[in-house]
């Protein structure tokens, strides 16, 4: 199963591919032109460059492990207390504690800067002159965004509904390490899933609810405390996870998760500290996953609010609406923009600014209303210049008028996971490699457990001996391997049978089909080493059904069929004993 299949059918109906270099303009109104920062600090005299919370947590966890120089046990709680807060820690509490701990640059011991914002986004330029900035999407989620009218449209005006995108995301990191889990170009599956505001309920949460998870929420993540198992029915009743929507998806995660293999005794969810979430966030949980590196965040699950599609209505407001039974009358606070006044103010910008104030709803206005009313100008941000303009009280008139409302417009809010796909790829590797002894017990065998339904080979060919008529059966079998979809290798080599299993065993296949007759084969499985026979004809749709899910390997061992096969063999081989 790749990723791209599996994200999009296990969670969503939709997936789209937009662009990787995206406008500037897109990303102010995200914000994270201003705000997708790290905090970095320099070496002093060389220059070199270090993620400052990085720094900190190494030299905590060194001065943790160091068992030969042992730290007072009230250091030790003192900087167990700064590991549990670390992802939250401003620049100026990092700063103190870089001082503090008198912590140097690693290479040179030379003294660190004050920790100061990087941002994290590569820039270029588009188009020959130079002159329109670009950069490169740090999330996919930005394209779903400018894209939801036309989603919504297309899926008739109803919510919920989600919409899902595989592509690259590119971060300038500041020390990228740890092999792929921090990179600067790395593959993202992210789900944005629109629902009203009002109503987060999710009709599939009681397919998860029962789902006894390890949570880490926010007020537990103190020196000395872990995760604990709660269900996430008893989650969301007691706010622990803000709604339904939320929960369901930290429940997909977790199944997701496991399905491909991942141990699910070394996964947690963390809640995100208040200081730590990013700026569009209002809720937001990790998977993490624990690995020789420590534990890693592989999927973040975040309720965005309405934050983005706020941000990017422009000229056309990105709404949805709801019909209602019977009109209403309300009350509305309007905004009038006086022409004559805007017009001299800004000349050639005068159409955007008239426009983003038309598109303003009514909370908006009230909060220029109330700036207005106390300072007399408001520093106003307009999404189509990608700047801030002043706005005075001269130039709107805001009043209140009474209409009758047929429609109830809103802007949805957007519950996103978002799936490091190296990094769940490599906590995949180290949670599936084991090694077991070979027939001698001198030697240790290399083995990855992959789950069928994510090993890249699914099965290997090879006749039990060199044989034409055994090489023809494993040829035309690989050839049917090939039609029916099922990506395998065939090993013709003489090798020993034991040394062609350890190599497809170290590859992870799950399968192997040996030819040692013209009309039946075996099949055996990677871990249990076990063998079933089955006819040529049968054995590709066999390892068809096993790679696919649709049966496993315990309902095939056991089926009938194979049990007496079996009990026919080891009565053979007991009337041949006694002769
Ligand atoms: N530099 C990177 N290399 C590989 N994967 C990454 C990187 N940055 C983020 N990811 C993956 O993308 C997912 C979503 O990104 P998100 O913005 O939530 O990460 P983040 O909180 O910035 O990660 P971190 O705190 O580790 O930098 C993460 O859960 C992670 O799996």
């Amino acid at each position: 199963m790749s990723f791209r299949f599996g994200i999009s059918t296990l969670f969503m109906k939709r997936e789209i591919d937009c662009p990787c270099l995206t406008p500037e303009a897109v990303l102010k109104a995200s914000g994270h032109v201003d705000k997708f920062t790290d905090l970095m600090v320099k070496d002093e005299k060389k220059g070199t460059c270090y993620r400052a919370d990085h720094l900190l947590k190494d030299f905590c966890n060194e001065k943790l492990e160091d068992q030969d120089r042992r730290i007072s046990p009230e250091m030790a709680m003192e900087l167990k207390q700064v590991l549990s807060k670390l992802d939250g820690l401003s620049a100026e509490e990092l700063g103190a504690c870089i001082k503090k701990y008198g912590i140097r640059a690693p290479e040179t011991d030379n003294y660190l800067s004050d920790p100061f914002p990087f941002n994290l986004m590569f820039q270029t330029t588009i188009g020959p002159s130079g002159s329109s900035i670009g950069f490169f999407r740090p999330e996919t989620a930005q394209g779903i965004f400018v894209n939801f009218m036309d989603i919504y449209y297309d899926n008739g005006c109803k919510l919920p509904f989600a919409v899902a995108q595989v592509g690259q995301a590119f971060r300038n990191e500041i020390s990228p390490r740890q092999g792929l889990l921090r990179v600067r170009e790395f593959t993202l599956a992210e789900i944005e899933h629109f629902v009203d505001p009002e109503d987060k309920s999710h009709v599939k949460f009681p397919t998860v609810d029962k789902l006894q998870l390890p949570m880490f929420p926010r007020d537990e993540q103190k020196p000395g405390q872990s995760a604990r198992l709660i269900s996430l029915g008893e989650a969301v009743h007691c706010k622990i996870v803000e709604n339904e929507t939320l929960g369901y998806f930290i429940g997909r995660v977790y199944l997701f998760l496991t399905r491909l293999g991942i141990d699910k005794n070394r996964i947690r969810f963390r809640q995100h500290l208040a200081k730590e979430m990013a700026h569009y966030a209002a809720d937001c949980w990790d998977a993490e996953i624990e690995t020789s590196y420590g534990w890693i965040e592989c999927v973040g699950i975040a309720d965005r609010s309405a934050y983005d599609l706020k941000a990017h209505s422009g000229k056309s407001r990105l709404e949805a609406h709801e019909q209602l039974s019977e009109p209403r009358q309300v009350e509305k606070l309007v905004i009038s923009p006086v022409k004559k006044e805007i017009g001299p103010a800004f000349e050639k910008k005068q159409k955007n600014v008239l426009e983003a104030l038309e598109a303003m709803d009514e909370e908006e206005i009230s909060k220029m209303k109330a700036e207005l009313d106390s300072k007399g100008e408001v520093d106003f941000f307009v999404c189509t210049l990608g700047e801030h303009v002043s706005i005075k009280s001269s130039m709107v008139t805001i009043s209140k008028v009474k209409t009758r409302e047929h429609q109830r417009k809103f802007t949805p809010s957007v519950i996103e996971p978002s799936f490091g796909i190296g990094r769940i790829i490599y906590c995949l590797f180290e949670h599936s490699f084991y090694t077991r002894p070979d027939k001698t017990g001198d030697e240790q065998l290399n083995v990855f457990r992959f789950n069928p339904l994510v090993a890249p080979f699914k099965c290997t060919v090879f006749p039990l001996i060199r044989n034409q008529r055994f090489e023809d059966v494993a040829k035309d079998i690989s050839k049917s391997l090939t039609a029916a979809g099922i990506s395998h290798k065939i090993d013709t080599t003489g090798t020993s049978i034991g040394k062609r299993y350890a190599r497809t065993d170290e590859l992870g296949v799950p399968f192997a089909i040996t030819v040692d007759s013209t009309s039946s084969v075996t099949i055996r499985e990677r871990d249990s080493k076990d063998q079933i026979r089955v006819s040529v004809k049968k054995a590709v749709s066999v390892v068809k059904e096993l790679s696919e899910g649709l049966r496993t390997w315990e309902d095939v061992w056991w089926s009938p069929s194979q049990r007496w096969k079996r009990f026919w063999r080891s009565c053979f081989r007991f009337i041949l004993s006694r002769n």
